[in-house]
């Protein structure tokens, strides 16, 4: 089954915040990511979807079917929250077969089928425990299994992972995906949490101040961000205002940067996107101070270098992160060399030119 929205509208009753103009597909089996800053309109999509409000334009569509007017009961979705919402004085085992009896499923099957959806999550012997006993992972894989339990139409997870640590949030990652596949269920999974977006979608879709800005495969996204705000909403990114002179420079407050600008007008005022990791620090082994990857486009003149002062220098275990203060500038780098880093070449290639 698919999720399908056209062209949605939702105005809150302030005049302030909502969705504009919204439109998006969730194909069968797909994981679609939606990320933002808050108050930019993620959940408002979900209420829209689940059935708690409903658009003042255009259409949500679940398997096809125009589900205006459906009930939220009706709407045979599963959703998981940031907070768990289980019930306590039920045990794991009858929260988890508590929709089939909505569902008016006999007795047998509905406790056949919950122990079945406990067992993909893992939690084969926790049936009989009350969900307060169990640590808030095994809480949220209980209520993945509740969601799942009735075969919904679609999944819809809200911050599911939000309220646990770090490590455990990146194990359940892999659980929430494993079974995502597992069910071949279409779902959308908002959160706050880029690398979460960018590890687990088929798809990201960046929502910016109720608008749709760019829905695409996470290394597109990451890649090729449509403008700045996506560029710096995911992953850390220097970007530079800049001016293009020639199809192959961009004047900028770092001095003219070589790249691939032939897109665009001369005189277009443009920001360059350069990711951390592109940046490539001059170290002792090429003494010169001249990048090995210049070297090999233009032999004997150095391009996109810079010397300057390293102001920060984060360990943060494979990598490091620095900040190198170039006259006015900074230039923020990642790498795993751990000598001395006096200066950085950035390759023509790995500069993006983004809309001012
Ligand atoms: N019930 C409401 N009444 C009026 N305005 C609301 C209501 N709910 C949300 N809004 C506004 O709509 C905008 C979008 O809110 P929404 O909750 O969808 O954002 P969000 O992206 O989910 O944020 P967060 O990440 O903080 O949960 C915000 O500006 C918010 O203030």
């Amino acid at each position: 089954m698919t999720i399908r929205f056209d062209n949605v509208t939702y105005r809150y009753a302030t005049g302030k915040g909502g969705l504009s103009d919204i439109s998006l597909e969730v194909g069968k089996g797909e994981l679609l990511v939606v990320i933002g800053p808050s108050g930019s309109g993620k959940s408002t999509l979900l209420k829209l979807l689940a059935g708690f409000m409903e658009p003042q334009a255009g259409r949500i569509l679940i398997a096809g079917q125009d589900i205006r007017g459906v009930s939220a009961q009706h709407r045979d979705l599963g959703i998981v929250f940031q907070s768990y919402a289980l019930f306590p004085h039920m045990t794991v085992l009858e929260n988890i077969a508590y929709p089939l009896k909505l569902r008016r499923v006999g007795r047998d099957e509905r406790i056949e089928r919950a122990r079945n959806a406990l067992r993909e999550v893992g939690l084969a012997n926790a049936g009989d425990r009350l969900p307060g006993t169990l640590s808030g992972g095994q809480q949220q894989r209980v209520a993945l299994a509740r969601a799942l339990v009735y075969k919904p139409k679609a999944l819809l997870l809200d911050e599911p992972l939000s309220a646990l640590d770090a490590g455990l949030r990146t194990d359940m990652r892999d659980l929430i995906t494993h079974i995502q596949r597992a069910a071949n269920i279409a779902t959308i999974h908002v959160t706050h949490d880029q690398e979460e977006a960018l590890s687990m979608a088929d798809r990201i879709a960046m929502i910016h101040e109720g608008r749709l800005l760019q829905l695409a495969p996470p290394r597109e996204l990451y890649d090729a961000p449509v403008d700045t705000t996506v560029a710096a909403f995911v992953g850390k990114a220097n970007l530079w205002p800049g001016r293009v002179v020639s199809p192959t420079l961009v004047a900028t407050a770092f001095g003219n940067i070589e790249c691939v600008a032939s897109a665009w007008q001369i005189g277009a005022a443009v920001t360059l996107l350069i990711r951390p990791e592109a940046v490539m620090p001059i170290t002792d082994d090429d003494g010169q101070g001249k990048g090995p990857r210049q070297e090999d486009k233009q032999p004997g003149r150095p391009i996109n270098r810079f010397n300057g002062t390293l102001t920060q220098d984060r360990f943060l275990g494979a990598v490091r992160r620095y900040d190198l203060v170039v006259g006015d500038g900074v230039i923020t780098g990642e790498t795993g060399y751990r000598g001395i880093i006096s200066g950085v070449t950035i390759s023509p290639d790995d500069v993006r030119v983004l809309p001012a």
